[in-house]
């Protein structure tokens, strides 16, 4: 069996603070704030994705949660305990895996989840067999005997995984978690993280610089800008929020084309050419497209073939993009 559910909060934590709450959660360096006072709230058993540009503050967050960094300001409780007066606490109810883990290329995935098992003060053989099951686990029987020198970038991010669940962490803070790795892989690993969430109630927060990962593999979403979060939502929302839909009507000729934009922008429509053989028209709201094609049909115009462009989530992280003087300084 794998992790157990995560420990009950202590008595003093109300209800409602999930896995990670933060209240005015900052931090300066040399007199230049990094992150301001971040209100998060991450429930317990979702997968939650800090996204941002560099230098924004992903990676100062996850180092305050993790109690690498103390913070400047404000307070965090995570997983039932208080970060500032249990840090003890929170490192044994919590796993993370960084960008670079500093792991003994000669070492073999077994053999370094066994010591990380004896670290946890299993004993010789309880330390065994976790290592063995964690393996089975995330699909990593097959070069569990082999160095992790040796390993492929994919195979070394489920052994890093791997030694972060050794002590059934509730909250599983992951830095990047696919940074360098193939597409396949990436993919892999995301299958992996949400087995962990679906089958053993395990919450996540994971930064990255994927769209895509944040968009596939994450419950909620928060952007960070300039060390402010400043928007906390899912994915779909994100994208309604970001813009609208637009439709691409392609003609059989131009100049049906061109005699539906006329027809199309004198009567208010949002339409414009998008190449000789297209109109493309902004959406604006429920029942666009069906107003958009009733009008052309009125007039005697069919379109050879339709398609409808969603929002993506980059259109959220381009809109949300610094200014450069929001920007900080390198
Ligand atoms: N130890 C440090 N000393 C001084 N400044 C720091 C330190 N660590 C981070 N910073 C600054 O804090 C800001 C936030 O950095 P952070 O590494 O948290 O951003 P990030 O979003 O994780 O970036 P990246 O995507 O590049 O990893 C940056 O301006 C960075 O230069």
């Amino acid at each position: 069996m794998l992790p157990s559910p995560p420990p009950p909060p202590s008595a003093e934590a109300p209800a409602d603070d999930g896995a990670i709450r933060t209240r005015g959660l900052g931090r300066d360096f040399a007199g230049r704030t990094a992150v301001h006072a971040l209100d998060l709230r991450v429930r317990t058993g979702e997968i939650y994705g800090l996204l941002g540009p560099n230098g924004s503050g992903k990676s100062t967050t996850v180092r305050m949660l993790t109690t690498q960094l103390r913070p400047t300001r404000g307070s965090a409780r995570i997983a039932g305990a208080d970060l500032a007066s249990e840090p003890g606490a929170v490192r044994r109810r919590t796993g993370t895996v960084l960008q670079a883990v500093a792991l003994d290329p000669l070492m073999t995935g077994r053999a370094l989840l066994t010591l990380q098992g004896r670290a946890q003060s299993l004993g010789r053989r309880a330390a065994r067999e976790r290592a063995a099951e964690l393996l089975a686990t995330l699909g990593a029987e097959s070069f569990a005997d082999t160095p992790v020198g040796k390993l492929s970038g994919g195979q070394r991010r489920r052994v890093d995984l791997a030694t972060a669940l050794v002590q059934r962490p509730a909250v599983l803070f992951l830095d990047e978690p696919t940074t360098g790795l193939d597409p396949a892989s990436r993919r892999g690993l995301w299958d992996e993280i949400r087995g962990l969430v679906r089958d053993h109630g395990i919450t996540v927060l994971l930064t990255t610089q994927y769209l895509e990962e944040a968009d596939q593999l994450c419950d909620r979403i928060g952007i960070l800008r300039a060390g402010r979060l400043i928007t906390s939502a899912d994915p779909r929302t994100l994208k309604a929020e970001a813009g609208e839909r637009v439709l691409h009507l392609r003609f059989t000729a131009a100049d049906t084309a061109a005699r539906a934009l006329t027809l199309l922008t004198g009567r208010g429509e949002p339409a414009v050419r998008t190449a000789p053989d297209t109109v493309g028209v902004r959406l604006t709201g429920p029942g666009a497209d069906g107003r958009t094609l009733s009008l052309l049909a009125a007039d005697g115009l069919h379109a050879d073939s339709l398609r409808v462009d969603e929002p993506t989530l980059e259109d959220v992280f381009l809109r949300l993009t610094p200014t450069p003087e929001e920007a900080p300084a390198a």
